[in-house]
């Protein structure tokens, strides 16, 4: 039997999670840096969930600022077997109005800057991100979603820009034309991280505004965003409930087989390696350097 621990990021608006049972803060550095703040360990429901607050608690880092390599590798290294992100996210469709939950199913990345891949000259590795979401994970998070009322997509395309500014209504209409449906500024890299760290992830959008597409509105600020998101986290909450009551404490793999992507990924021969890189992968990669299953 494998016990399922439960990774969530909270994004913009979601801070902790109130109701953990047997709670414990785990400070954590890792290879590539500090994560955002502590990691919080507790049980929901009798599932085992770890949670990081993306932005840090009080909301500190910019989408650029954030370590994602350090926060998918301190969830990694707490044993994390899962991911769920929580984010705020603009619409890019009339059909998805604010207090909307997309599950999101594919990204388009356009984020620049941000170190994207754990691996590197002396480890090369090229996982595949043709369906960068774990199914079992978003189908879980579909029924959750169904049961506790929320309105919710259960598919979608999430661009990422780079932020912190809002876009231009050119680059929102432009990414309507490509048939995004969402837009948020934090997804991407994390969702590429977790793959390469064999982590099942799946993401939930929460629609907070129309980004500035529509020529009737007045283009999104950031007030607008804060006031929905108030009814959005309360939501995220009741569906984590749900989540951890119908998931129960026993993990089954992915329908993937995510948590062995290294296997067939890793293109440096052991003797090539270097060992600095081996070092640093040693809870990214672990499995596999061990030599285990
Ligand atoms: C406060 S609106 C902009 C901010 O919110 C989203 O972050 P997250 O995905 O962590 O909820 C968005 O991507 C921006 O970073
Ligand atoms: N319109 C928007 N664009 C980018 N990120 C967002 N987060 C919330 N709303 C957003």
């Amino acid at each position: 039997m494998t016990e399922r621990v439960l990774g969530v990021i909270g994004g913009s608006g979601v801070y902790a999670i109130e109701d953990l049972d047997d709670v414990e803060r785990l400070d954590f550095d890792t290879p590539w840096g500090a994560p955002s703040d502590a990691l919080v360990r507790g049980r929901l429901n009798g599932v085992r969930v770890i949670f990081l607050a993306r932005h840090g608690v009080g909301h500190r880092l910019t989408p650029g600022a954030i370590n994602y390599r350090a926060n998918i590798d301190a969830l990694k290294r707490a044993g994390a077997s899962d991911v769920v992100s929580l984010s705020a996210c603009g619409s890019l469709r009339e059909d998805l109005p604010p207090g909307t939950f997309v599950l999101v199913d594919q990204f388009v990345d356009r984020t620049s800057g941000r170190e994207k891949s754990f691996f590197g000259p002396g480890f090369v590795a090229h996982v595949s991100l043709a369906e960068p979401v774990c199914p079992g994970l978003r189908g879980a998070l579909a029924q959750a979603c169904r049961a506790v009322g929320v309105p919710f997509a259960d598919r979608g395309t999430y661009v990422c820009i780079d932020g912190p500014q809002f876009s231009t209504r050119a680059e929102s209409r432009l990414y309507r034309a490509w048939g995004c449906d969402v837009i948020g500024m934090t997804n991407m890299p994390e969702v590429r991280l977790a793959r390469e760290a064999e982590l099942p992830y799946a993401s939930v959008a929460m629609v907070t505004d129309y980004d500035c597409w529509r020529e009737t509105d007045k283009a999104v600020e950031v007030g607008d965003v804060l006031a929905v998101l108030k009814a959005n986290a309360a939501a995220a909450r009741r569906l984590l409930d749900r989540l951890t009551r119908d998931l129960g404490p026993v993990r089954t793999p992915s329908p993937l087989g995510i948590e062995t992507v290294l296997d067939h990924a890793v293109i440096t021969p052991p003797e090539a390696r270097s060992p600095e890189m081996i070092a640093k992968l040693d809870a990214v990669a672990g499995r596999i350097l061990r030599g285990g299953a």
